[in-house]
């Protein structure tokens, strides 16, 4: 059996004590390749920022194996384009692991750039400034940032938002390419086609867990409808689940009495 790289033990996150996902529990085992799926709000960007630390557990644990190195691409709507960098830069930012934030960089990390823009089809475009690009061109250099972090586990939300075939292609490749080499990776997608033909696995949230499993057990009408049920009659102001109070269903139904 694989050994655990992420570990949700009864997960609460949420947002001024309102909850965004609702006790997570499961593993995820090292080498795993997992796609996050569920309607807009149902929890899959924050069940990221809870994995790599960026939020605090409401309740619960999410704990990472100490040894995995962390590459995360937030959505691109998060991301500042106006900043006066060159594509170089931005991707360089991926060896700060290892050279340190201010460190030099020697003729083999700019070797190691140049061959992370060629992997992603951007050869020739080191000194282009990141507000020129396409949206497609920036995805394709902030895949480049991820090959040059190196890391273990590989966090990737909505990367193939607004994007074409041809670059969704070569993006789901790099990807493969990540899960062949033993990588952990997971990846936020709206599209369940791509989603059933390329990824093994899939967690389907709203919320709260719907299915984890095969990506083809998993992504069932049967599922997809319960998810989206759920996430219609999710209350946006539901209280986060105090220690002690009751679950049912995988939702807080405040503490209940014991009958005498
Ligand atoms: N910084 C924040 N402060 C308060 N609430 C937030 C914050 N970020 C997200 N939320 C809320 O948490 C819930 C889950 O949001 P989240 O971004 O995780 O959903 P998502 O599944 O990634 O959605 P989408 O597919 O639209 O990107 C939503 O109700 C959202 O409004």
């Amino acid at each position: 059996m694989n050994d655990a790289c992420i570990t949700f033990s009864n997960l609460t996150l949420g947002y001024d004590s309102h909850p965004a996902v609702h006790h997570l529990d499961g593993v995820v085992e090292k080498g795993t390749l997992l796609a996050i799926v569920g309607g807009n709000g149902s929890g899959k960007s924050t069940l990221m920022k809870g994995i790599i630390g960026m939020l605090r557990p409401l309740g619960g644990a999410c704990t990472v194996a100490p040894d995995a190195r962390i590459a995360y691409l937030p959505q691109q709507s998060e991301l500042d384009r106006s900043f006066p960098a060159q594509v170089r830069d931005l991707v360089s930012l991926g060896l700060w692991p290892k050279r340190g934030l201010l460190g030099r960089h020697g003729a083999q990390d700019r070797e190691t750039v140049l061959n992370a823009l060629r992997a992603v089809g951007l050869d020739g475009f080191k000194r282009r400034p990141i507000d020129t690009l396409s949206g497609g061109q920036l995805q394709r250099v902030l895949f480049a940032r991820v090959l040059v972090q190196d890391a273990e586990l590989i966090l990737l939300d909505e990367p193939f938002n607004a994007i074409d075939a041809k670059t969704v292609t070569d993006l789901v490749a790099l990807i493969k390419h990540w899960h062949g080499e033993g990588r952990t990776v997971l990846v936020v997608v709206h599209d369940l086609d791509l989603v059933r033909e390329n990824f093994p696995q899939a967690l389907l949230l709203a919320r709260r867990l719907i299915a984890w499993g095969a990506a083809r057990d998993t992504l069932t009408p049967e599922n997809l409808l319960r998810a989206r049920r759920l996430h219609e009659a999710w209350d946006e102001n539901a209280p986060w689940c105090a220690p002690g109070d009751d679950v049912h269903d995988g939702v807080c139904v405040g503490r209940q009495e014991a009958v005498q």
